[in-house]
């Protein structure tokens, strides 16, 4: 088999005094996300994804949020080494899809922009990084702005 899918999810608490940073893209917002890194949930999301499409252990696994190494962590620097390694076990990336869930701020003004992070870290073309944003319509803690969540599929090939 040359092909294989994989999915992610994850979820950060919102928090003030933190960036918000969403697909490699901070905002300007009067709050930020909890977390051991810089708590890119979508990216973790993407990275879980791709993890999963090489039968592999979770973000988690690799980068332990018990690691001081990964303390405040760019999460480009982490999908990186996530598309590193399973370069290393011969996958490579075709393409990515994910949705965004949040209820503030307005993600579709800054898409342009995050897709062209996720391409600059993915090696992928920025037409095979697909990416959406919904509200969670007002219903629990993602619609009370309490919490901001990603979902990620990913397709890989053996090189
Ligand atoms: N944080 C968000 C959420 C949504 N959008 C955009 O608004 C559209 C409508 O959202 P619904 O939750 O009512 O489906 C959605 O299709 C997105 O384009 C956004 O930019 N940022
Ligand atoms: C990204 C890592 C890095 O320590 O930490 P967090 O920012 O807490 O994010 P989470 O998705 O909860 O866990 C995965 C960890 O690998």
């Amino acid at each position: 088999m040359n092909l294989r899918i994989g999915h992610g999810y994850d979820i950060h608490r919102t928090c003030p005094g933190r960036p918000l940073v969403l697909g490699g893209v901070t905002f300007v917002a009067d709050f930020g996300l909890d977390g051991h890194s810089d708590a890119d949930a979508l990216t973790h999301a993407l990275c879980d994804a791709l993890l999963g499409a090489a039968g592999l252990p979770d973000i988690g696994h690799f980068f332990p949020n018990t690691d001081p190494a990964y303390k405040n962590a760019d999460s480009q620097i982490l999908l990186q080494r996530v598309i590193a390694a399973l370069r290393e076990r011969g996958w490579a990336p075709v393409n990515v899809d994910a949705t965004l869930i949040a209820e503030k701020p307005k993600i579709a003004p800054r898409l342009a922009e995050m897709k062209a992070a996720l391409a600059k870290s993915t090696g992928l073309p920025v037409d095979a990084i697909g990416l959406k944003a919904t509200t969670n319509e007002g219903s629990d803690d993602i619609g009370r702005g309490l919490a901001i969540a990603a979902h990620a599929v990913a397709l890989i090939r053996k090189i």
